[in-house]
């Protein structure tokens, strides 16, 4: 749960300059260890990110036979034997929604029932989608409350020809079946129901993964991939730097009319969350209509950038967000008023932020609960960046997926108290 600490943001008064360099992508981290782990030999995956998120994955794996050494602060040296043992102990995955789901489908291959649980927060997060399509390829699987905790009953085997998931709740059900899928016996399709998913963009990041290492997967259409039987082959795997961390630098510098070097471009990332640079480079123009569903994680950052758009900004298709660490677009709303009572307003499932470019150099008094949500805490220090009195409880849950967060500010030298 969240802790007492808090931090505050004092506004700095010049432009934020300097070279930060974000860390890795957890997304494509916490594929190559499960696609490294399922594989037979040694990957070393570099560039990775060492974070809760991928420390709950690179743990659980452990405690599925897999050796996984870390020679220093961005590798993964795994070593795979083609195949998960079954754990003597149930995997506790925290928040981490993708290791929780990708590693529900995955012990699928374990012998076994194979417990999966989180923290408080993950046993609201929905999963039922992903256990139906499991169960209707007989692989039984038990979550009374359609949550984690989860448990799988493996029979060492996947049988499957098809899996069909409907992926409007989460791209990550997808992802966790299409990585299962080239562990089948027979090639299986996996053929998305329902009207669409969120983001598209992670399912390609799933795909270019599995081939890196390995797989052979056809288009077959719009919504169906054929996964060929092939397991996994070891690889050496360079991971590319977290789009999702990379838009709350890209926000500062825009802030404070600073030049951060990330050390990367925007059209270099593989990640959806890229897409946000482009609207992050419109600012203080930002569109008076920006779509949440392509690059969810960005959504938190050019909340908190509205604010001090010329103009409103009215963010849709948020839905998604709901079911997120905590329902973002609650939290934004909320923290939102916290700085000024009427800068948010929910319609639906849109969040309308009524820019205010008069906040800043403003002062309030506003506490933001982060609701333990990473995002929540790193969204609302750019506001710190602007206005005074900007209290963020639970600094520490910045280590979800970016534990440097507060130091990269500081380095650029936001001053921080605590
Ligand atoms: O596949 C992934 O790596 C992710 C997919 C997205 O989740 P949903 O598919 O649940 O929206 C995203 O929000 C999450 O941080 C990472
Ligand atoms: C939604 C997120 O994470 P996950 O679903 O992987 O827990 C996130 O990192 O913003």
């Amino acid at each position: 749960m969240s802790s007492q600490k808090t931090v505050t943001v004092t506004p700095p008064n010049f432009p934020l300059n300097g070279k930060v360099a974000p860390p890795g992508s957890k997304s494509i981290t916490n594929r190559a260890l499960l696609l490294a782990a399922l594989a037979n030999g040694t990957s070393r995956l570099s560039g990775a990110l060492k974070s809760d998120d991928t420390r709950h994955m690179s743990v659980a794996l452990r405690q599925m036979g897999v050796v996984i050494d870390e020679p220093d602060e961005v590798t993964f040296v795994v070593t795979g034997q083609g195949k998960l043992q079954l754990p003597a102990q149930p995997l506790f995955l925290g928040n981490a929604g993708t290791a929780m789901r990708f590693l529900t489908a995955a012990v699928a291959t374990v012998q076994g029932s194979v417990v999966l649980d989180g923290d408080a927060y993950m046993q609201k997060r929905p999963i039922g989608p992903l256990l139906a399509t499991l169960g209707q390829n007989g692989i039984r699987v038990d979550s009374p409350s359609g949550c984690p905790p989860v448990t799988v009953h493996g029979e060492g085997r996947v049988q499957a020809t098809r899996f069909e998931i409907d992926g409007g709740l989460s791209s990550q059900y997808v992802s966790a079946l299409l990585m299962l899928a080239a562990c089948g016996e027979a090639p299986i399709e996996v053929a998305l129901t329902g009207k669409d998913i969120g983001a598209r963009g992670y399912v390609d990041l799933t795909l270019d993964c599995m081939r890196a290492f390995g797989a052979q997967v056809e288009v077959v259409d719009d919504s169906t991939w054929r996964v060929a039987p092939t397991g996994y082959t070891a690889n050496d795997y360079l991971i590319e730097p977290d789009a999702s961390a990379a838009t709350y630098l890209w926000a500062a510098q825009v802030l404070t009319g600073g030049k951060i070097d990330l050390g990367v471009a925007p059209e270099d990332f593989t990640q959806p969350d890229a897409k946000a640079q482009a609207v992050i480079a419109q600012f203080p123009q930002m569109p008076a209509c920006v779509v949440g569903s392509q690059m969810q994680d960005a959504i938190p950052t050019l909340a908190v950038l509205a604010a001090f758009n010329n103009t409103p900004v009215r963010f849709t298709e948020l839905a998604n967000l709901r079911v997120k660490e905590c329902d973002r677009v609650q939290a934004l709303h909320d923290g939102l008023n916290e700085i000024r009572p009427g800068l948010a307003t929910i319609e639906g499932d849109d969040l309308l932020v009524a820019s205010d470019p008069a906040l800043a150099g403003t002062s309030c008094n506003a506490l933001i609960d982060t609701h333990a949500d990473h995002r929540i805490a790193m969204c609302f220090a750019l506001a710190g960046l602007k206005i005074s009195g900007i209290k963020i409880q639970d600094p520490d849950c910045v280590g979800k997926t970016y534990p440097g967060y507060w130091n990269a500010l500081g380095s650029l030298g936001v001053q921080l108290s605590y």
